[in-house]
């Protein structure tokens, strides 16, 4: 898993002929936001959002880039808008989105800010290694409301299959871990927290929401709970004290086990515990969460 950068933990969209609800969403506390041209835009209305996505992000450069990422969701590069959304905002946005990405050769025609590839059908999870590995490719996320809906999966242990399958072609291409997909209910927040909590199990890390509310949510499942940062602390300790005494292998005192990993592993959830326990914070070059 590569964390040795600033992750965003939490991802808003924001539909891209809703220019109005595009500040609240910059001020909402996500980590980044993301302008959506695909399908929360009704087809006649396509023109007008991508219009309003070039203008928001012209304005945003010349007044000086704020804190927060801005990322745009494109339509489908192979259909007949996306290289033309590409075309309009690929330069002005902090990273573009790609949809529905079946193969990694589509990726050849991304040029200027950064992309993730969105996998939301059955051929984009068989080509997941091929397009993790593209080297347009900054990460990669399920879409698992039109995988859901060309599979018919209503089973999360057949969703969670295809989910592995990401996290693994992410952490085999050295790219950082995988975001969770949209949670579709936004006044279900006990479910919303559940359903991160479990796929922090799976390895996934931090979540796109489509409503503000939904952030704080997000924060808190992803925050380590008291007991695992107290276990984190423990192991971060034990080993300090062993270097300190030039000792090699370390047990704690109810006999587990302590060596490199897991306390590459403990240093990085004190560090996340710490963090999601502050205010939103922003990009920090030297942070490791
Ligand atoms: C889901 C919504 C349509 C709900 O909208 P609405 O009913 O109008 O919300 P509220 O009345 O509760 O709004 C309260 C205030 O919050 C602001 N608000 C709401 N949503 C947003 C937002 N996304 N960004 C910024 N601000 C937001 C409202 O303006 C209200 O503010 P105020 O008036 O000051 O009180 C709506 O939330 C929405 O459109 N969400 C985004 C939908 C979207 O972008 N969908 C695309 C992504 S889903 C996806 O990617 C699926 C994937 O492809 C897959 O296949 O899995
Ligand atoms: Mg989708």
């Amino acid at each position: 898993m590569n964390t040795g950068s600033w992750l965003p933990v939490t991802w808003l969209y924001v539909p891209g002929d809703r220019p109005e609800r595009f500040g609240k969403a910059v001020a909402s506390g996500a980590d980044v936001v993301i302008i959506d041209l695909e399908d929360a835009v009704a087809p006649v209305r396509k023109d007008e959002a991508r219009a309003n996505a070039a203008a928001y992000l012209r304005a945003r450069r010349e007044e000086g880039s704020g804190a927060v990422q801005v990322h745009v969701r494109v339509n489908d590069l192979a259909g007949p808008r996306g290289l033309g959304d590409l075309a309009a905002v690929g330069d002005l946005a902090d990273a573009v989105r790609l949809p529905k990405v079946e193969s990694a050769e589509v990726l050849d025609a991304v040029t200027g800010a950064p992309a993730y590839a969105l996998l939301e059908s059955a051929a984009g999870i068989v080509a997941a290694r091929d397009i993790a590995a593209h080297p347009r490719v900054a990460g990669v996320a399920l879409g698992e409301q039109d995988l859901a809906a060309e599979l018919s999966i209503t089973d999360e242990s057949a969703m969670n299959h295809l989910r592995l399958q990401v996290v693994l072609a992410a952490a085999a291409a050295g790219l950082p871990p995988v975001p969770m997909s949209v949670y579709p209910n936004v006044k279900d927040e006990a479910g919303l927290l559940a359903s991160c909590r479990a796929g922090r199990t799976l390895g996934l890390f931090g979540r796109t929401a489509i409503h503000p509310r939904q952030i704080p949510v997000i924060r808190q499942a992803f925050r380590p709970t008291e007991e695992e940062t107290a276990r984190a602390a423990e192991i971060v300790e034990a080993a300090e004290q062993a270097e300190r005494s030039g000792t090699g292998a370390v047990a704690l005192p109810d006999g587990r086990f302590v060596d490199a990993p897991i306390v590459t592993r403990a240093r990085r959830t004190m560090a996340l515990a710490h963090r999601l326990t502050a205010p939103p914070d922003r990009p920090q070059p030297a942070s490791d969460v």
